[in-house]
């Protein structure tokens, strides 16, 4: 097994008049391929962990941040944001709670977006895509001709365009019926599984993320104590690296 991404010791807080938190990470491996969900209450700090690992959002101290290969945390202190603009574009892939498209490109040209950005157009797998996720008829069509299923079906599609190590989802069935949230999950799943891709999907809802066959991390949060502060702590036991 290989470690994509490993953290120790991580930490950020946001100190607002209004509701300080502190989001504290000691360890935390995932491996290539590997799927798993983050799961804990509305405001827990999922997205904020998430906008992290996405290279949008600097720690405010990491003893360890490594992403592929690459030393984030390295890249964050000399401010090179244009190696971490890259290694985004190239390497990670974002499902946003809503579908998040340019209304005015075609569901084709929405998919290929990652491509375009990441200088890796490959209008054959555009179309696999499309043909795997049931939304080939869609192509030619805008975003707003679409159901709210569809659309985040073509926000996966583009997530996975540009074969990133890493998907990032956000509370991908927010907007879904919940009769097709375990559907998009699974989606989801089965998706980056056949492209090879890792999985981080931020849920309030541990149970629905087991059903779909996620293996769940549940954040552990504290109530804020004397200095006001609420805290969570995502931990998880460290991966041993394959000899
Ligand atoms: N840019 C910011 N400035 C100040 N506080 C912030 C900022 N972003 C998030 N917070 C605060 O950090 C805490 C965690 O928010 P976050 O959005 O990460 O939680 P979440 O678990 O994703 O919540 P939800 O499930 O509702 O999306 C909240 O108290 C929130 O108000």
């Amino acid at each position: 097994m290989t470690v994509l991404l490993s953290l120790r010791g991580l930490h950020k807080a946001y100190r607002g008049d209004a509701a300080p938190f502190a989001l504290d990470v000691p360890a935390f491996d995932l491996a290539e391929g590997e799927a798993l969900a983050l799961a804990g209450p509305s405001g827990s700090g999922k997205s904020t962990l998430l906008m992290m690992l996405a290279l949008a959002t600097p720690p405010d101290a990491a003893e360890e941040f490594t992403f592929a290969g690459q030393d984030i945390t390295r890249h964050w202190r000399a401010g090179r944001r244009d190696a971490l603009a890259e290694l985004r574009a190239r390497c990670i892939g974002v499902v946003p709670q809503t579908g998040g498209l340019l209304p005015f490109l075609t569901v084709e040209g929405n998919i290929a977006l990652t491509q375009r950005i990441a200088d890796r157009p490959d209008a054959a797998r555009v179309r696999a895509l499309a043909d795997e996720l049931g939304i080939r008829a869609q192509l030619g069509k805008r975003p707003a001709a679409l159901s709210v299923g569809q659309r985040q079906r073509v926000s996966i599609a583009r997530a996975l365009a540009h074969r990133p190590s890493l998907v990032l989802a956000d509370e991908p069935t927010a907007s879904v019926h919940p009769e097709l949230a375990d559907a998009v999950l699974a989606l989801l799943k089965r998706e980056c599984a056949a492209a090879g891709a890792a999985l981080l999907v931020a849920t309030h809802d541990p149970d629905r993320a087991a059903r779909a066959g996620y293996p769940v991390l549940v954040c552990e949060t504290h109530a804020p104590g004397a200095d006001g502060i609420a805290r969570s702590v995502f931990a998880r036991a460290p991966l041993a690296e394959a000899a």
